[in-house]
């Protein structure tokens, strides 16, 4: 067992792994005095807040028809983009060409992904190998694991950030402030992996999804390292990758009855080098593009890519890690799968010092190790202001 997985986080936070700041322009709506829904699914009270066991079993509830009040989220409409809009399409890196096209090709795809990284920090990569059948294997055994009923998923429900094996509903309420439309599973797959018993199944498939999903990521990262003029394994090396963190993150946005008054997962960016995602056919992911929230449209059978705040925090900059957002619907349950790659838990990203030289620049960030940079980002502190400007200079 790695023994990183043990150090305790922040004691009072179950807050995911994900940088919940709220955008600045987005107001929150919440009204506690009337909530009959939740609090008759109440767990026990610790005698501080109430904790509801699964926004699936709320969402399940036959009487529901509005958003309860805990969970009323308001969005800015002029901050929505038009989804039909061209120019608001994420880049298309075309992952064969990545891995086996001929150095012309290769050396132009890596420009691609260069500019895909500057100009948007979110793309989707197509031909990547990975069967379309495991993708949906992975989606399904998520699915299994949120309908196992609620007793069963318990033993999961860890308060600990690193814990290896985490379930759950909304963060931390009383730092998060408002309750999200979600339910998450999150099991780190590297530098160990951890088996999942129930439902069966899910280790067999995770397993074999985990490893082609780090597959894509390590020749992704090559690409990126490449696209600022440095060795294909610069960043790898730096960054500890052969022991890096991986997390199978699944989200579970049930149907909503009032999906604009609620939010699967509010404004954030992701904490690691790159993640990878997929979803069923719902869409639901938000990416803010020239301060417009962009629904992403991806291919069949592609991955949603983005990278993460420790390659803002490496290129000075230069690639910024992108605000995102789960938004929910009325129709079906969505499913999502964030895949987050992340340097080893004690590896503090610093600028290259190759590119600032380069580039003439001075560093903007301090070092901090992954670990201490997740467990900041799951903290209150992340809510006076985002983490990054926290270890900026
Ligand atoms: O469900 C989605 O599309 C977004 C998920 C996400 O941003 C995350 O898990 O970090
Ligand atoms: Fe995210």
């Amino acid at each position: 067992m790695n023994h990183y997985l043990h150090k305790p986080s922040i004691p009072s936070s179950n807050t995911s792994f994900k940088h919940l700041s709220f955008s600045k322009h987005t107001s929150f709506l919440i009204s506690l005095p009337m909530a009959p829904a939740v609090t008759s699914l109440t767990e026990a009270s610790n005698g501080h807040e109430t904790e509801v066991a699964s926004i699936k079993r709320l969402a399940g509830s036959a009487a529901l028809s509005s958003v309860p009040s805990e969970y009323t989220y308001t969005k800015n409409p002029n901050e929505q983009g038009d989804a039909n809009d061209p120019e608001h399409s994420i880049p298309t890196i075309d992952f064969a060409l990545l891995t086996s096209g001929s150095p012309d090709q290769r050396a132009k795809v890596i420009e691609e992904l260069g500019r895909a990284c500057e100009e948007w920090g979110f793309f989707q990569v197509t031909n990547h190998g990975v069967p379309e059948r495991l993708m949906k294997s992975m989606i399904n055994a998520c699915h299994r694991f949120f309908d196992l009923p609620e007793e069963e998923k318990k033993e999961f429900q860890t308060k600990n950030l690193l814990d290896p094996i985490r379930c759950g509903t909304s963060a931390n309420v009383a730092i998060e402030k408002v309750r999200l439309w979600r339910d998450f599973l999150k099991v780190i797959a590297h530098p160990e992996f951890n088996s999942l018993y129930k439902p069966a199944g899910y280790s067999e498939v995770s397993l074999e999804y985990s490893k082609r999903t780090r597959e894509v990521a390590t020749e992704i990262l090559k690409g990126i390292s490449e696209s600022l003029g440095l060795e294909a394994d610069y960043i790898a090396k730096a960054m500890n990758w052969d022991r890096g963190l991986q997390i199978l993150a699944a989200n579970y946005y049930p149907a909503c009855p009032q999906p604009d008054k609620a939010i699967g997962i509010p404004p954030h960016t992701d904490h690691g080098l790159v993640t990878l995602l997929i979803q069923n056919e719902m869409g639901g992911l938000e990416v803010k593009h020239k301060d417009q929230w962009v629904l992403v449209n991806a291919a069949p059978g592609a991955f949603i890519v983005n990278i993460g705040d420790q390659i803002q925090i490496l290129t000075n900059d230069k690639y910024k890690s992108i605000w995102h957002r789960a938004v929910v619907n009325n129709k079906a349950t969505r499913i999502s799968i964030a895949v987050p790659h992340g340097p080893s838990l004690d590896t503090p990203a610093l600028p290259i010092p190759e590119l600032l030289e380069r580039e003439g620049q001075a560093p903007k960030y301090i070092g901090m190790t992954y670990e201490k940079f997740m467990e900041l980002q799951a903290s209150p502190a992340a809510l006076t202001k985002p983490c990054l400007e926290h270890l900026r200079i």
